[in-house]
């Protein structure tokens, strides 16, 4: 039975690299592919050819937009600064212990709902109102209250449903308008897609899920590095500091990074890197062969196998990276003239490589430095003694127990 399955499993660079860019053609995600991921319905995760390339082609023009783009900043600060930060505050001040990953989760959920659809959950609101109400009640009461829909339970129910304009008085051009926009349009080669069963509602959660498990798992993990090596928590810091202009550093608690302050922050950018090159928020993909073929490393591959691409093992091995491969390093990531070495060969593959690029990169910096700036310069965070960190398998790489810390407000001299 399982003589059927033929599948290699690589991750040499090279081999990469062949896969993913010389021979493209030759290895489409195929039909086992969308077998397995049948929730993703007609999105541009799960299709390939003609009809991939041409909604890559709308993905490209609504993700690269100015005005998308400047979307995406403003709402990032938006969220931190209305959301993130007092959910913090409030931990700190009631000394909560928090779970990190759960709060990166509604954070992504908070921001993509403002990206695509233009709309607010505020589940980091909820998250503020659960932390308050079951710290302070038996869990007995609270299970209780939730099952009979009163109390406090019942305004956090209530607070689920609501909804309201994320950028009220700012005109916002979120990814669901764009589309609309562009299909709508007879005359646009958008137009066939329109005439899709479900293309727009599958293409929407395709983006959703894009965007929001990637940057939990990618933020989870970056804290959890950064929080457990000083050194390198303590130079993003510095970092910070001196990117903070003078007028607003004289400011009071808490101090805020507007987008542009963030833009040229070399270490930062290098510690983002070496976080996700040993832990990718999408650790594995897959390929499918159509005709015979010799990999670079000397393997042949065969019409129908499928071949697992290691991303997770790209990053950790030894013979790529050096001795110190296993180590968090952000210098590795620094030329000696202070500049962002731009690794675009094929051994930093977190968001892939060749035609089926991220699509959401510049997107995803963003907003991952908006929240490290903010969390950092303002908290001191520190992983609860004890708090046991391990991967859980999935497709996408979360952490199995979470990431549970203390927050307390943080002075700067
Ligand atoms: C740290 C965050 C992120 C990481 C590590 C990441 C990684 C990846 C990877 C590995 C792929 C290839 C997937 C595959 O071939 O099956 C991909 C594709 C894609 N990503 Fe991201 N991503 C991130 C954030 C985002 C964001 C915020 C968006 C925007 C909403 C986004 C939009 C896309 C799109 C549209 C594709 C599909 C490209 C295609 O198939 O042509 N990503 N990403």
């Amino acid at each position: 039975m399982f003589s059927k399955y033929r599948f290699l499993v690589t991750c040499h660079p090279k081999n990469l690299e062949y896969i993913l860019k010389t021979n493209f053609n030759n290895f489409p995600k195929g039909e086992n592919f969308r077998e397995i991921f049948t929730t993703l319905g007609v999105g541009i995760f799960n299709v390939d050819s003609d009809t991939w390339r041409l909604q890559r082609k709308l993905a490209h023009a609504g993700l690269v937009l100015g005005e998308f783009k400047a979307l995406v900043a403003n709402t990032s600060r938006k969220v931190v600064e209305e959301q993130l930060v007092p959910l913090l505050a409030h931990a700190a001040e009631e000394g909560f212990c928090i779970d990190l990953q759960d709060v990166f989760s509604r954070y992504a959920y908070d921001i993509n709902m403002g990206m695509i659809f233009g709309r607010y959950e505020n589940y980091l609101h909820i998250a503020r109102l659960i932390l308050y109400y079951r710290n302070i009640v038996p869990s007995f009461l609270w299970k209780f209250q939730r099952l009979c829909r009163i109390g406090s339970e019942r305004a956090i129910i209530k607070a689920q449903k609501m909804r309201k304009d994320l950028l009220a008085g700012v005109e916002t051009d979120d990814l669901l308008s764009i589309y609309i926009k562009a299909l709508s349009d007879n005359g646009s080669i958008f137009a066939s897609l329109a005439r899709k069963d479900n293309y727009l509602k599958d293409e929407m959660l395709n983006l959703f899920l894009a965007g929001r498990d990637t940057i939990t798992s990618a933020l989870t993990w970056f804290f959890w590095l950064v929080l457990t090596t000083p050194s390198v928590k303590a130079k993003i810091l510095e970092e910070l500091n001196s990117a903070l202009s003078l007028a607003r550093r004289t400011h009071t608690w808490p101090w805020v990074f507007r987008p542009d302050d963030l833009k040229g922050l070399v270490y930062l950018h290098a510690a983002l890197c070496e976080s996700l090159r040993l832990y990718p928020p999408l650790p594995l993909n897959r390929k499918y062969v159509v005709k015979k073929d010799i990999l670079p490393d000397g393997s042949v591959v065969t019409p129908g196998m499928e071949i697992l691409l290691s991303f997770y093992s790209v990053g950790r091995m030894q013979w790529i990276w050096g001795e110190d491969c296993l180590v968090f390093k952000p210098e590795r990531w620094i030329a000696e003239n202070g500049k962002l070495i731009a690794d675009q060969t094929s051994r930093f593959v977190p968001f892939n490589i060749g035609a089926r690029s991220c699509l959401g990169k510049d997107t995803a910096f963003t907003q991952m430095k908006s929240v490290v700036a903010a969390m950092l310069f303002n908290f001191h965070i520190e992983v609860v003694e004890g708090h046991h960190v391990c991967p859980q398998q999935g497709t996408t790489l979360y952490m199995k127990n979470g990431l549970q810390v203390s927050v307390d407000k943080r002075t700067v001299d």
